[in-house]
């Protein structure tokens, strides 16, 4: 039996989230959500995919345009198991109650609080905390960055204080700024420290800034040590993580500009970049810290997540079978 699936709100994550439903053998993309009738949802058609108004006040736009859609949300509810809300942040929790009401289990982004799900996940570090469960929030893309990198590393983790470098929109994004400054988030800790505390016990401290960019998130990682580890001990930790990869500059990698051209490289759907991109050379350990420096794909990271999650809330795969099957699906590399 195939886990239906419908995924509330095309946006940046939910068009990728239902893609990567569509690769599975073992789901079926029922259909998603609009509330208008723009590109996406003509481009949703002609992919075959059912379009539903998110809700019935949004329903006259596509009566006035002429695009007929396959009814409204709650339609889509009754006839899936699951729904993916990929809403902008802060609608999920409000949707909850129609996903209670029509009995359908639901995943959460990493907009929503963590209150608004029963558990908080990343697959490589709580897959298990997700097995059977109703609700699950799927961490925001600089957490999940975070977490992939440091659940592998918390046997040597004292304290860590993480530097947050923030893509200012995302490319498709022509409203956000700044353009022509840099903001500091003034409240210390930023969210993605409290953030990774809801999926792994470890303690950490972070600041963050928006900088004028669209391609990608940075991270500046510096760890207080509690016990020695060796940079070639890390890097080989790295190279054996699912959905970690490994760069160097020495290679052409300058910066985030050439790691969304590896991505095209590969023909990648929308130049995802599914796994975080550490490089190598920044791998440093002076004493008892260990430094290095992070890129993560914004509109990508989260994606096998979410496919994660469902295999997690439906039992239908163990941790690394799940793991695995996604990562074929979506050619990610390791
Ligand atoms: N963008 C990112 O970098 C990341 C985002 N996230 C999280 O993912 C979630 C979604 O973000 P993102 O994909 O960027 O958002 P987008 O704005 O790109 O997409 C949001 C989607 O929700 C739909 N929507 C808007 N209003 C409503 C409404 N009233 N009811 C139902 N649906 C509505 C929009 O439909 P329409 O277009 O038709 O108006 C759109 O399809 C957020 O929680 C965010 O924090 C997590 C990781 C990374
Ligand atoms: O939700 C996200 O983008 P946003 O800036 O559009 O809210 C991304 O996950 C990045 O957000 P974060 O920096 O809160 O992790």
């Amino acid at each position: 039996m195939k886990v239906r699936v419908g995924v509330n709100g095309y946006g940046t994550i939910g068009k990728r989230v239902a893609y990567a439903v569509s690769k599975q053998d073992d789901m079926e993309l029922i259909g998603v959500t609009k509330t208008k009738p723009d590109f996406e949802s003509y481009r949703a058609k002609e992919l075959g995919i059912p379009v539903y108004a998110a809700g019935e006040e949004f329903l006259p736009r596509f009566e006035k345009a002429g695009f007929e859609v396959a009814g409204t949300l709650n339609d889509l509810l009754e006839k899936v198991d699951v729904i993916v809300d990929a809403t902008p942040g802060g609608m999920g929790a409000k949707n909850k109650a129609l996903y209670e009401k029509a009995g359908v289990k639901a995943i959460f982004q990493g907009g929503e609080k963590a209150s608004t799900a029963e558990v908080s996940f990343v697959a490589q570090a709580n897959y298990e905390k997700a097995l059977g469960k109703d609700y699950v929030r799927v961490v925001s893309c600089n957490t999940t960055g975070l977490t992939r990198t440091l659940s592998v590393l918390q046997e040597y983790i004292d304290y860590v204080y993480a530097v947050m470098i923030r893509r200012a929109a995302d490319p498709n994004d022509s409203k956000r700024g700044p353009v022509n400054a840099i903001t500091p988030s003034v409240t210390v800790p930023s969210h993605h420290g409290p953030d990774v505390q809801t999926v792994i016990p470890i303690n950490i401290e972070t600041m963050a800034f928006i900088v004028p960019t669209t391609l990608m998130h940075v991270h500046s990682v510096m760890i207080e040590l509690k016990k020695p580890v060796t940079r070639e001990d890390v890097i080989d930790i790295f190279e054996n993580t699912t959905r970690v990869l490994l760069f160097e500059k020495d290679k052409g990698f300058e910066s985030t500009a050439q790691l969304i051209e590896f991505a095209r490289d590969l023909h990648r759907e929308w130049n995802n970049l599914y796994e975080i991109a550490v490089w190598k050379e920044s791998i440093s350990v002076k004493g008892n810290r260990l430094f290095y420096i992070q890129a993560v794909h914004q509109e990508s990271d989260v994606v096998p997540e979410n496919v994660d999650a469902i295999r997690a809330m439906f039992e239908m795969a163990d941790k690394w079978e799940s793991i695995r099957k996604t990562n074929k699906s979506l050619g990610i590399l390791k």
